[in-house]
């Protein structure tokens, strides 16, 4: 009997607790408190103090903005109904991760587990422990099977959790069931990324698909919501009189709830519609230029943003911590033989990116969809980079970028041994081992993407007069001098230069350059 289940007074107790209190705790003890998968996951965190570096890969541009916005409720005011808010209210503190895994290996689903637990750090909870259950297949009903799920129960009793976050996406059915028996919320993975994405979104069409994709995920949700937040409303987790007396919002809420999130959703469906012109513009606008775009790729946390500071010195916000770029950004920068491109950074892949989630952030694949280049970051010092590289290759794939010349850069070669380069090395041939931090392999990167992007260059020859020797400056500023020798009728000079720029020149040109 579930109910009369000798540990769930602690459960009770704990709910109690002064959340603000525990969400400070949560700040201080920021990777502490883990177990089993607890310290594999610190390793992907705690690698940058390791080293001494407090995450300075980049400028810190709007990190404590961040931090601050963590615990802060909801992203419209529109929809301030309960259901919102109570959808709102989901902030994770102390949690147990559970998985479950069949056939596949072991460490695949401690990989999968692991990547959860910095999910869950990211959204701001401190992980307490971590459960895989094998079975053939999840149990329909209750997710992990009914004598796990009791084991489970007394685990979230004894260590104080307040949260249970499945590695799945659950079927709103197997939620309520689990809750049922474990007597705190459960939540699956998709409500995780959902609420790191509602924290981190910053543009106006970010925080609008980000929305969607929360109303969307909500909408078949709702009873099952309202159901188990009433039960926390009352302060009453668990218990035997779960039945149908304590059901939340009456069915006339719901409906009305339903109808509110639909008007809410096809509102920011127009909006969003609204705001692609505007963006279609922008990017035309480049392709006119015919400077060519390079986008960088790759697996959240392989340090995207950090090489694009490298690079450009950009000071896109870097931080250790899954999902730290939301909205691509894109800054120009220039081959070392002065060809200028523009480099995007894009958001961070995942595995098992909630469907959701791909309409999304369509926004920011379609910079990799239109790239002349893709640097595919990835992360070297991970334990399983050849997974991150499927996901991200597969993602990229979908797209209908596979075509494109892709750059694999095994970043944080600072904390790559030389067997592990081996492998890698084994893994991509062609890659290039850089770290964003110590700057080693950097110009390898450069010349490896100057090799790649498309030389629309033409050669021209000029003979400028000496009065006028703002043409000679303007064309060094804006191509490659290949040979200058100065006669008596001016300076002859010639250059390889982007067809876009040959206007101002033409009136010096000696003969029309012959095209290759
Ligand atoms: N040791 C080491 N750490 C690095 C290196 N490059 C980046 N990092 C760290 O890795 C973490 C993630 O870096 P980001 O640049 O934010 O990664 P990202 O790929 O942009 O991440 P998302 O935008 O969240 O997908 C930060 O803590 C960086 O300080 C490197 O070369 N060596
Ligand atoms: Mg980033």
């Amino acid at each position: 009997m579930t109910a009369d289940h000798p540990t769930s007074h602690d459960t009770e107790t704990r709910a109690d607790d002064d959340v603000v209190a525990r969400v400070l705790a949560n700040a201080d003890s920021h990777a502490a408190g883990y177990s089993l998968f607890g310290q594999r996951a610190q390793a992907l965190q705690a690698t940058t103090d390791a080293a001494g570096f407090d995450s300075t890969d980049g400028e810190q541009l709007d990190r404590d903005d961040r931090a601050a916005l963590r615990r802060v409720g909801g992203l419209s005011t529109e929809l301030e109904d309960v259901t919102e808010v109570e959808y709102r209210q989901l902030r994770l503190e102390n949690v147990i991760l559970i998985g479950v895994y069949s056939g596949g290996s072991l460490e695949d689903a401690e990989n999968s587990l692991r990547e959860l637990a910095a999910l869950a750090e990211t959204a701001g909870a401190v992980v307490l422990d971590g459960l895989l259950q094998r079975r053939p297949h999840p149990d329909p009903s209750t997710y992990l099977g009914r004598g796990k799920a009791e084991e489970l129960a007394a685990v979230v009793a004894h260590l104080g959790a307040d949260t249970v976050i499945a590695d799945t996406e659950l079927a709103p059915s197997q939620r309520r069931a689990l809750e049922d028996v474990v007597k705190v919320k459960v939540i699956d993975r998709t409500a995780v990324i959902l609420d790191i994405f509602s924290q981190h979104a910053k543009s106006r069409e970010g925080k609008a698909q980000v929305e969607l994709a929360q109303l969307e995920y909500l909408l078949p949700r709702l009873r099952g919501w309202g159901e188990s937040m009433s039960r926390q409303a009352g302060g009453q987790v668990g218990g035997a009189g779960n039945g149908m007396g304590s059901r939340g919002p009456g069915e006339t809420k719901i409906e009305l709830d339903r109808r509110r999130i639909h008007s809410r959703m096809a509102k920011l469906r127009k909006q969003i519609k609204e705001m692609k012109p505007a963006r279609d513009a922008k990017r035309a606008n480049r392709r006119r230029n015919e400077v060519p775009s390079v986008a960088i790729a790759g697996y959240t946390n392989a340090g995207k943003s950090s090489m694009l500071n490298r690079i450009t010195r950009a000071g896109v916000l870097v931080e250790n911590a899954l999902f730290a770029t939301l909205d691509s950004t894109v800054r120009r920068s220039q081959t070392v033989d002065g060809r200028p491109y523009t480099l995007a950074d894009t958001v961070g892949f995942v595995r098992n990116l909630p469907h959701q989630l791909v309409e999304a952030f369509r926004s920011t694949l379609e910079e990799v969809q239109d790239a002349d280049v893709i640097v595919h970051v990835v992360d070297g010092s991970h334990p399983d980079p050849a997974s991150q590289l499927q996901t991200v290759r597969d993602v990229i794939g979908e797209v209908g970028a596979r075509d494109i010349p892709e750059l694999v850069v095994f970043n944080k070669s600072d904390l790559i041994d030389d067997d592990a380069r081996l492998v890698l090395r084994g893994l991509v041939p062609g890659a290039v081992f850089a770290s964003a931090r110590t700057g080693e392999g950097i110009d390898e990167v450069l010349a490896r993407i100057a090799y790649l992007i498309p030389d629309r260059s033409v050669p021209i020859e000029l003979l400028v007069p000496y009065a006028h020797g703002e043409v000679i400056s303007a064309l060094h500023e804006r191509g490659r001098v290949t040979s200058q020798a100065y006669t008596e009728a001016g300076t002859r000079i010639s250059a390889l230069i982007d067809p876009t720029r040959l206007a101002q020149f033409e009136p010096y040109r000696l003969e029309a350059a012959p095209r290759s």
